[in-house]
């Protein structure tokens, strides 16, 4: 079909008109847009890493790599990260990490605060997230099978045995899955377990409550944004026993989700220290 001079141009400018209307006009095309840029983007950092992390094959120590990689990504989408607590961290021993599980963008604060020679525990199916997958499994990425318990406590008693032996840390979210609705799903106990298993401490990090700023449910992700990342104090497994794993799962669930409340923005649950200009939330301590 022949058309006339410069109509290629008129059509172009028109969709990108129209675009640009629906970009403005619609929070939930921003809110699309920016979770597939996300994605796409960790995606094509993946790619990046993969070759620099073969070189050291399976190693925890590739996780420094993907933290490197991913630390910039919080400033595309004009998030501000407090951390605070990070004293708590033991310098050198094994732990057990647990926090809350909001959303995938909980990698930012994950990311933020992650110490040396800590990997995550994450579902099997991540490892089939293509270059995000390969590069997980080259970091030293723990995989479990959800919908096999059995192998699943089996992983994490050979994990037990490796965070003594190689001295390694581990990050769990114990909800164990992803959490939209602004608080803290009851807890599993598999990183109670292991934590007394080995006998190592546990830090519970929680991060603040997104919905400010990005709400699934709403299909919203605005900008700026903030998150306070709270690193917990050390809690000690030192001659506990299986028998006392469910109590001391809810003891910490319950201190963390007193934490989620006072940090959190939302209007659910205080949060006055961040929304006061040069309050305690501005500090980095
Ligand atoms: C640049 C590229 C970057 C790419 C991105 C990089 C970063 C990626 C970051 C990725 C982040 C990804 C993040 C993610 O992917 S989050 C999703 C995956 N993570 C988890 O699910 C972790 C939390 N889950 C658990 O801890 C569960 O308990 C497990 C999975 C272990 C079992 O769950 P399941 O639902 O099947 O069973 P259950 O919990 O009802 O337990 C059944 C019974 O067994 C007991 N029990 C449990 N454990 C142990 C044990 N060890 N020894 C002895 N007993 C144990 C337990 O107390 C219970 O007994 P009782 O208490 O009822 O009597
Ligand atoms: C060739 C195959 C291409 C596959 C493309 C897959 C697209 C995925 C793109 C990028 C991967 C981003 C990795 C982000 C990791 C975020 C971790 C996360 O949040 O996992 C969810 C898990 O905690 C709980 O899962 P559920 O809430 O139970 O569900």
């Amino acid at each position: 079909m022949e058309l006339w001079p410069g109509a290629w141009t008129a059509l172009l400018q028109l969709l990108l008109l129209l675009l640009s209307t629906l970009w403005f006009c619609s929070s939930s095309a921003k809110y699309f847009f920016k979770m597939a840029f996300y994605n796409g983007w960790i995606l094509f950092l993946a790619i990046l890493a993969i070759p620099v992390c073969a070189v050291r094959g399976r190693n925890v120590e590739n996780m420094k790599i993907l933290r490197l990689l991913l630390l910039h990504v919080k400033y595309l989408y004009g998030i501000r990260v407090e951390v605070r607590g990070a004293h708590h961290f033991p310098p050198t021993q094994p732990y057990v990490v647990v926090s809350n599980h909001q959303s995938s963008l909980d990698l930012l604060g994950m990311m933020e605060v992650l110490p040396d020679r800590c990997v995550p525990i994450a579902k099997r199916e991540l490892l089939w997230a293509g270059s995000a997958g390969l590069a997980c499994w080259l970091a030293g990425i723990i995989f479990i099978d959800r919908k096999r318990t059995g192998d699943a406590i089996s992983v994490m008693s050979e994990v037990a045995q490796t965070l003594l032996t190689q001295d390694v840390r581990v990050w769990v979210f114990p909800e164990g899955t992803r959490n939209h609705n602004g608080s803290m799903l009851p807890f599993k106990r598999g990183a109670f377990h292991l934590a007394v298993q080995a006998q190592v401490p546990i830090i519970p990090i929680v991060m603040s409550s997104y919905q400010d700023f990005y709400s699934k449910k709403e299909r919203r992700f605005t900008s700026p944004g903030r998150c306070q990342v709270r690193v917990l104090p050390p809690v000690s497994t030192e001659g506990l026993t299986p028998d006392d794993v469910p109590a001391l799962a809810d003891s910490v669930r319950h201190s963390m989700l007193t934490i989620f409340r006072e940090i959190s923005t939302d209007g659910l649950g205080g949060g006055d220290c961040l929304k006061k200009p040069g309050g305690a939330g501005e500090a980095r301590l």
